[in-house]
């Protein structure tokens, strides 16, 4: 089998040779996804996999913009579409001076698995620019987000590709961006997802990545017979994802001890509790602050620069800032301090090196397409409403989040038995994820 898996990737190696992050992706998946083909009649000599990791359609782009003292400047625009066989293309902009190709179609690849776990009728796709959004004005951020979409408009639809927010990406972002999308059209749709309340957005979407990631912790706690209640959890990142995953934790009585920036973390031992969490909501969203400014309000707590939250004691780690920012030696860390569940926020956070810690120490772990599949999963509800013209409330919206978390979960277990008793939720994501949009693609022909 190792021979089918080294075959497959030194094809895909041949063509990608240069994109780290994707070639990284496809690995986990084919590890996992190879073996399974094997053993179903069905898939054999269709060559499947071959054809999911080449993008439907990659489209690059010229970005130029004016700043506030009248320099123009130039980024590079992206829009992968990956996979259309279940529905539209689905995903996020990201806006981050690393964005390339790799970075992208890695995201594009395990959105095509993320979103067909959901049960929602989204393909895969992802897009965004090597733009850095820190530092910038509100304005210049609008004349960025509106030269971005005077290119993009012509890719996307509401039935064809519909992006949202990533890093970078907020509802500031989205605002801007649906604007000229509108102008350009001379039409009102659900183009976009993460939209505002009064605009045709979904109340839960802000908070869905994050609270999906905990529902999923959640339930594989419960598996062990086990909550959050009265836990340590260690949370990365600040942002989106990060602010709620620390909210729903807190709902379930966690108490959440960091938070971090790409500067570095902040340890408050007495916890980070709803004012506090509040104080963070606003100097990340609104004043655009970094963490470490934490301390000057709450002197208890410490700020470590250019250091990752790892090396703290918890229960639980949720991961929430970016891809491979936990490495082995930070899942040896977490286990030798008594770490007994890892689910992702953030997109492939967790290094192959890491992932191997954690299935050899058999605690629970769950891969980003999988836990924080909530968020699209949120998205694929507000497009549902923008059809129907019409919005749900919160606690509907809440409801169907924790009852797509569930399936997800349920699709894990089903998938991911190891035969001995311990759930790979790697391997039960990937399967799963796969079989829906394969078997689309077996349906519709060689196209
Ligand atoms: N928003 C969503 O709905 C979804 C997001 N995700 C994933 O979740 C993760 C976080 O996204 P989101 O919260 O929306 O993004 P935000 O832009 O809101 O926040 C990103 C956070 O991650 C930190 N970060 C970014 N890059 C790095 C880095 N190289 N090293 C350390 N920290 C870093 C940022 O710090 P700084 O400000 O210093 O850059 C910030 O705290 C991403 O992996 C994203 O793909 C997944 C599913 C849905
Ligand atoms: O809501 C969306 O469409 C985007 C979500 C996303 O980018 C992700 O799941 O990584």
């Amino acid at each position: 089998m190792q021979d089918k898996i080294n075959t497959f990737m030194d094809e895909v190696r041949s063509r990608n040779g240069h994109e780290p992050e994707f070639l990284q992706a496809v690995q986990e998946v084919a590890e996992t996804v190879i073996p399974y083909i094997a053993s179903q009649e069905i898939y054999n000599g269709k060559n499947i996999l071959l054809r999911m990791v080449e993008p439907e359609r990659a489209i690059t782009f010229r970005v130029p913009w004016v700043d506030d003292d009248g320099e123009i400047h130039v980024n590079r625009g992206y829009r992968i579409q990956m996979n259309s066989a279940i529905g539209p293309y689905k995903g996020g902009l990201r806006f981050h001076p690393t964005v390339d190709m790799s970075i992208l179609k890695f995201l594009a690849f395990e959105q095509t698995f993320k979103n067909s776990l959901t049960t929602l009728p989204m393909g895969g796709g992802k897009g965004g620019a090597d733009f850095d959004p820190k530092g910038k004005s509100d304005d210049e951020i609008m004349r960025f987000c509106h030269s971005f979409m005077s290119e993009l408009f012509r890719h996307i639809g509401p039935n064809t590709d519909i992006p949202a927010g990533d890093i970078g990406v907020g509802g500031r972002e989205i605002g801007f961006l649906f604007g000229m999308y509108r102008k350009l059209r001379n039409e009102f749709t659900g183009v976009l997802t993460g939209k505002g309340l009064t605009w045709g957005g979904s109340l839960i979407r802000p908070e869905a990545t994050g609270y999906g990631t905990v529902y999923f912790a959640e339930n594989m706690m419960k598996t062990k017979n086990d909550s959050f209640d009265g836990k340590t959890v260690v949370i990365s990142g600040s942002g989106n994802v990060a602010q709620f995953a620390a909210e729903k934790a807190l709902h379930l009585g966690a108490k959440v001890v960091t938070l971090s920036d790409s500067s570095g973390y902040i340890l408050d031992e007495d916890g980070i509790d709803e004012e506090k969490l509040e104080f963070v909501m606003t100097l990340k969203n609104e004043k655009r602050g970094r963490i470490s400014e934490y301390i000057d309000t709450y002197s208890n707590a410490k700020f470590f620069e250019g250091e990752t939250p790892w090396e703290v004691p918890c229960d639980i780690a949720l991961p929430c800032a970016t891809q491979n920012e936990l490495n082995g030696e930070d899942a040896q860390k977490l286990l030798e301090n008594g770490c007994i569940c890892v689910s992702e926020g953030a997109n492939m956070p967790s290094m192959p090196e890491a992932i191997a810690e954690f299935h050899k120490a058999k605690i629970l772990f769950a891969p980003g397409k999988a836990s924080n599949a909530g968020g699209v999963a949120t998205s694929g509800l507000e497009m549902s409403q923008n059809s129907l013209r019409m919005s749900w409330s919160s606690e509907e919206v809440d409801n169907k989040l924790k009852d797509i978390m569930n399936d997800i979960h349920e699709k894990c277990l089903e998938y991911g038995d190891d035969g001995n008793g311990f759930t790979d939720y790697v391997k039960g994501a990937n399967i799963a994820g796969f079989v829906k949009v394969a078997d689309a693609m077996l349906a519709q022909g060689v196209v």
